[in-house]
């Protein structure tokens, strides 16, 4: 195909890392390609100088932030932005006939009520953020191939669900057992400069942080209160791990029935995720390892059973970067254009 048929999409936040991931991405997609790289303090600077090692690829400078010259150019674009600002762009954005994929929390949340109390924010955009679809495909892939606005999910969260979803959509698990224990790489943090995220502060050291009170506690009980069909309540720890990519949630839970054996949940998680290309299922006493998802839109599950508690116990592992934010992002926008949710996205981990 060649560059006349592509689609051409547009980043605002292009000079952070979910930014970068999404114009690595996009430079080797077959069907899209670049024709807006926006920012803030990064405008006027040419994307090489920020990126050296994408400069014989990319050669376009950072402009500032002009929603109509964007709409003009662009049938998609994507916003990798502190939270609160895509709700202020995704409207003009919509409303001049782009499709938006927000990597924020902005428009993850089904009740705005909530978004305000966890991230202190006011809306006034109510009407388009009810038009919002969650960006997770393995859930939500037919609303998605519709949807003009995809909330694409937070990383821990897309790793906690991956792993919680089937217990809850089939009903397996005591409401109330669930428990996660995640532990996020420092590019979870984003490139903005935040001391503890500093390699003196964060190298040779691990550590719980938010506990109960991250703001993605919210975002992963209401997706799993969606798929149980009443509300659950979820506890969730993460922890800051002294390695720059990857995420790995560990979840347990009790099971409702004490007869089922690892065999059993293998095989329900198999079912669950027949259709979904980027899910690896490990076969059994097999458990993931965050490189193995390095670079890749790929999520690593792991299952077990522990008959002594009658917990069940999945461990989750994703690039926090690719299947947590830009990977994902270009899954849903593959799903939005009619096309295979896999096209130009890396399969294979640079693990050694
Ligand atoms: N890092 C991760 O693993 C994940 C992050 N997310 C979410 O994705 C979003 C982007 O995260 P991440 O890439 O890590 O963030 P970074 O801090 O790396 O990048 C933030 C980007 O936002 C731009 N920006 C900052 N302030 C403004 C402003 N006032 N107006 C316009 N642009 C602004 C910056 O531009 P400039 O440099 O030009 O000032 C930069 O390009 C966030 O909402 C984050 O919570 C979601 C999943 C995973
Ligand atoms: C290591 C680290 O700091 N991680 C971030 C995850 C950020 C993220 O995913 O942002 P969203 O809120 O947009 O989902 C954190 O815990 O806040």
């Amino acid at each position: 195909m060649g560059d006349l048929e592509r689609v051409p999409v547009g980043v605002i936040g292009a000079s952070g890392y979910g930014g970068v991931q999404l114009v690595r991405l996009l430079t080797d997609h077959p069907k899209l390609e670049l024709a807006y790289l926006g920012g803030d303090s990064s405008a006027g600077q040419e994307y090489s100088s920020l990126y050296p090692h994408l400069g014989h690829q990319v050669q376009q400078m950072i402009e500032p932030i002009d929603l109509e010259k964007i709409a003009d150019r662009c049938q998609a674009v994507f916003l990798s932005l502190p939270n609160g600002l895509a709700c202020k762009m995704a409207p003009t954005l919509l409303e001049k006939g782009c499709k938006v994929l927000d990597l924020s929390a902005d428009y993850r949340f089904s009740d705005l009520d909530t978004y305000t109390h966890w991230y202190g924010l006011e809306r006034d955009d109510r009407e388009v953020a009810e038009t919002a679809v969650y960006g997770l495909p393995e859930l939500y892939r037919d609303r998605i191939a519709e949807a003009q606005l995809v909330g694409c999910p937070g990383c821990y969260p897309t790793a906690s669900l991956m792993a919680l979803s089937p217990l809850f959509k089939q009903g397996l698990v005591l409401t109330e057992t669930a428990i996660v224990d995640a532990k996020s790489g420092t590019s979870g943090g984003g490139r903005q400069p935040k001391t503890g995220l500093l390699l003196a502060e964060a190298d040779n050291s691990l550590g719980a942080y938010s506990v109960a009170g991250h703001r993605h506690t919210p975002e992963i009980e209401q997706i799993c209160s969606d798929l149980a069909g009443h509300e659950v309540l979820v506890q969730f720890t993460p922890h800051l791990i002294p390695m720059v990519r990857g995420i790995l949630a560990t979840v347990y839970a009790t099971l409702r029935d004490p007869g089922l054996v690892r065999e059993d949940l293998l095989t329900i998680y198999g079912a669950f995720y027949r259709n979904s290309p980027w899910v690896k299922l490990l076969p059994g006493g097999v458990y993931p390892q965050t490189k193995w998802a390095w670079g890749t839109n790929l999520c690593y599950i792991g299952v077990e059973v522990d008959p002594r508690t009658n917990r069940v116990i999945v461990m989750s592992a994703i690039d926090n970067l690719m299947k947590g934010q830009a990977g994902q992002a270009i899954q849903c926008l593959n799903l939005m254009m009619g096309w295979e949710e896999t096209l130009g996205l890396p399969k294979l981990s640079f693990y050694p």
